[in-house]
């Protein structure tokens, strides 16, 4: 059996939400975690392929391959990595914030912006997904996914920033929060049962963005909120992977090494398909 992570957050839905799983789960086993679990379990191989955290990749890069044509991105606002302060951010300087300890991306993502950007500096503790918890002994908390939707629909007496339209507000650029990677071990001993699962991803995502309107109905059954929410949501996220989120990609792991948050600035190689070449 392959085994394949899946992120346990609605943004990752597009990308699953329409895979023939009754053709694949005979050599296919997926596995459900939050992105922080599924960055551990891809460093150690208990998962051979499927979405982790792209600065998880950056850090280990030399052990993977990144899918073509699959991320979870945005150009500007994502809506669900929120940085819920009690002041605003500018007047963060020396103040404590709570992390999740869900992310890697969106971690690194706040380090550099609140240092590169914002010029302040701050200091960190991770923390379980908790708003009122977080907020009880620390100025500002970061949350990712489904705790960030659900902490922002109750609407909180807090400054709220969105770190997608933060990156793009300072660099003009795309934010790719997720890749989908392969072990490169795996990808040169079952390249054929990877180029079937990539071939799935690709076009799951590809039927559930072409009419949005059943991923958006489950996504209300499955979590509450409103059509228009969830549309808007979708809408608002991308799941490529072009020249354009790999530039936005490499600029941040530029900055997260010029921050000290990286060894090397990182660069994106994709894993290809083996060629079959016909008389
Ligand atoms: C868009 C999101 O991106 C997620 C953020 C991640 C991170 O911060 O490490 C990892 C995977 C992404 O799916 C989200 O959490 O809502």
């Amino acid at each position: 059996m392959l085994k394949v992570g899946k992120i346990n957050y609605a943004n990752a839905l597009p990308v699953y939400f329409s895979l023939p799983i009754d053709q694949l789960k005979e050599r296919m086993a997926f596995v459900s975690e939050v992105p922080a679990s599924l960055n551990k379990k891809m460093l150690t191989g208990e998962l051979d392929a499927g979405p982790i955290s792209s600065f998880a990749y950056a850090l280990n890069s030399k052990q993977y391959l990144v899918l073509p044509d699959l991320s979870v991105s945005s150009k500007g606002k994502v809506r669900s990595i929120f940085l819920f302060s009690k002041k605003p951010i500018h007047e963060l300087n020396g103040a404590s914030i709570a992390l999740t300890s869900s992310s890697a991306t969106s971690i690194a993502l706040l380090k550099v912006i609140l240092k590169s950007f914002i010029q302040i500096d701050v200091t960190y503790q991770t923390m379980t997904p908790s708003l009122t918890e977080m907020l009880q002994e620390h100025e500002a908390a970061l949350l990712i996914g489904d705790d960030a939707i659900r902490a922002n629909w109750q609407e909180p007496d807090l400054y709220t920033y969105d770190l997608g339209e933060l990156w793009h507000k300072y660099t003009g650029k795309r934010m790719t929060f997720a890749v989908w990677v392969v072990q490169k071990t795996v990808a040169s001993s079952r390249s054929v049962l990877i180029e079937e699962l990539s071939q799935a991803f690709i076009e799951s995502k590809r039927i559930t963005v072409q009419n949005r309107q059943p991923l958006v109905e489950e996504a209300c059954r499955m979590y509450g909120g409103s059509f228009a929410f969830w549309d808007q949501y979708f809408a608002g996220l991308s799941y490529d992977f072009t020249k354009d989120h790999i530039d936005g990609l490499e600029t941040f792991y530029e900055l997260s090494y010029q921050n000290g948050l990286l060894p090397e600035p990182s660069k994106v190689e994709l894993w290809q398909p083996n060629k079959v070449i016909c008389k």
